[in-house]
């Protein structure tokens, strides 16, 4: 939990329950670990403090002794404070293991549940997790107020990846993320320096594709006036920029020759020199990269220098693509459709087993980013309540899946199985006569992939 403290640390928190031996206690044990806590006995003052100040993270009991007692209270406040204050997290406290009311909650809105009587522990993790899942009003919805989107995912390969990231944030080890476009690298080099102890300082990203050979060094390095035709003043470069904190060198791959050879004499040196300039400037940064492209390929072919790649991959993460998650589809599906839901205004929007049963048929070449644009598009379109296979359109821009064909015959299997899954809307009737098997022998298949 070490390298997580961090999040907590700066976070403000506001206790709200009605039982003042459940507040002190709760302030006893959070008081040292954040930056500030408030507690509230009457759920009635929550709107005028949430009017005084800006609450990270707000604990929630469910159950009050007095006012409405339906049971329903918790969700009526957890409402209020979603339209109040939509970035502040929401953990709520139930003294019932109610399985449904969790589901609700979470669909609600809140970012966890707590069930009392609580084990510490437990409770500063639901809070830390809150806290880095917390719901922006920014352009991506797992963003939170501090721009970190959280890295949703239970499947083995994503708590794999959740646990390498958790150990090596505290480290000062260059980071290269591997993965298919969309797949969440942008999202983990941002948790990376979020969890980091660099955190405070700045997270510093170049879309290295669109720089131009031309600006690469004034952009990376800086400049000083009159260096060239258009430096019209002295100006840092993005390492400068990055002082202390994180470097995120995306779409290295793109990375022409000549420009690699400047940036592996800057990191091995650790100092850049603005052009114009003769006057080294030592630097301090994290430096996080990522690349779709197969580096490993480009470096045999000698397209990408090996020795920055050994420069660049002291710990090296690769994201599975989203059609290798297997349950993580239906969990990131229900979570983009319900933020879409609130953010369109649609709200009780639910997906159909039709549905369900599509988004895991696809293949997803295009990845999470695919998969949140499609469920975005049929948020919007939405009619009723439910979305249904066919409200579900994929992108014709993403029809082909983007890896070298599978080999081995079981992956020929799943990837015919899936294509032909897809081709129907996930009509297993249809699909079986095509693969020409019977239903049967198509559902004990379906189980072996896990498709
Ligand atoms: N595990 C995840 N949980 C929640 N949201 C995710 C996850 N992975 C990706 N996303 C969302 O999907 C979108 C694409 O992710 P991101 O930009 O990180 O992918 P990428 O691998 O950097 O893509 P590219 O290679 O095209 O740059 C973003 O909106 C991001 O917030």
């Amino acid at each position: 939990m070490a390298s997580v403290l961090p999040v907590l640390a700066k976070a403000t928190v506001l206790i709200v329950d009605d039982d003042p031996d459940v507040l002190l206690a709760l302030a006893v044990l959070l008081q040292p670990l954040v930056s500030q806590v408030t507690t509230e006995k009457n759920p009635e003052r929550m709107p005028t403090l949430l009017r005084q100040m800006r609450f990270d993270v707000v604990l929630l009991d469910m159950n009050y002794q007095r006012a409405r007692n339906t049971g329903n209270e918790g969700f009526y406040w957890l409402a209020q404070l979603r339209q109040l204050a939509p970035s502040t997290a929401v953990v709520l406290m139930t003294a019932y293991g109610d399985i449904d009311l969790a589901v609700r909650a979470l669909k609600e809105g809140a970012r966890d549940f707590v069930v009392k009587p609580w084990r510490n522990e437990k409770l500063v993790a639901a809070l830390t997790e809150a806290l880095g899942r917390t719901s922006g009003t920014g352009a991506t919805p797992t963003q939170s107020a501090s721009g970190t989107a959280a890295l949703i995912g239970e499947s083995d390969a994503m708590q794999a990846v959740r646990y390498k990231l958790e150990k090596i944030a505290a480290t000062d080890a260059n980071v290269l993320i591997l993965g298919e476009n969309g797949t969440g690298k942008d999202v983990v080099a941002r948790l990376l320096h979020h969890l980091s102890p660099r955190a405070a300082a700045p997270f510093v990203a170049v879309d290295l594709g669109a720089v131009t050979e031309s600006l690469f060094e004034s952009e990376l390095f800086g400049h000083l006036k009159g260096a060239f035709t258009d430096a019209r003043q002295d100006r840092p470069g993005r390492f400068e920029a990055a002082q202390g904190g994180t470097l995120f060198l995306d779409e290295i791959g793109n990375l022409p020759l000549p420009q690699q050879v400047k940036l592996l004499a800057v990191l091995q040196n650790r100092q850049v020199t603005r052009l114009g300039s003769n006057a080294p400037v030592p630097i301090d940064v994290r430096v996080v990269s990522a690349t779709n492209a197969p580096l490993y390929q480009l470096a045999a072919e000698d397209r990408f220098r090996k020795d920055l790649v050994y420069r660049l991959n002291t710990i090296e993460i690769t994201l599975p693509p989203l059609r290798e998650r297997g349950d993580d589809v239906e969990l990131l599906a229900h979570y983009f459709t319900a933020h879409y839901a609130e953010k369109y205004r649609k709200a009780d929007l639910t997906l159909t087993p039709s549905a369900l049963g599509r988004l895991r048929a696809h293949p997803f070449p295009g990845n999470v980013r695919e998969l949140q644009h499609t469920l975005e598009r049929a948020v919007i379109m939405a009619e009723s309540v439910t979305l249904r296979a066919e409200d579900l359109l994929f992108s014709a821009l993403e029809s082909t899946v983007p890896v070298a064909a599978p080999l081995r015959l079981d992956e020929l299997e799943k990837s015919a199985i899936q294509r032909v899954i897809d081709k129907y809307q996930g009509n297993i009737s249809q699909a079986a006569r095509e693969l020409g098997i019977t239903r049967m022998a198509l559902y004990r298949r379906l189980g072996k992939h896990n498709i």
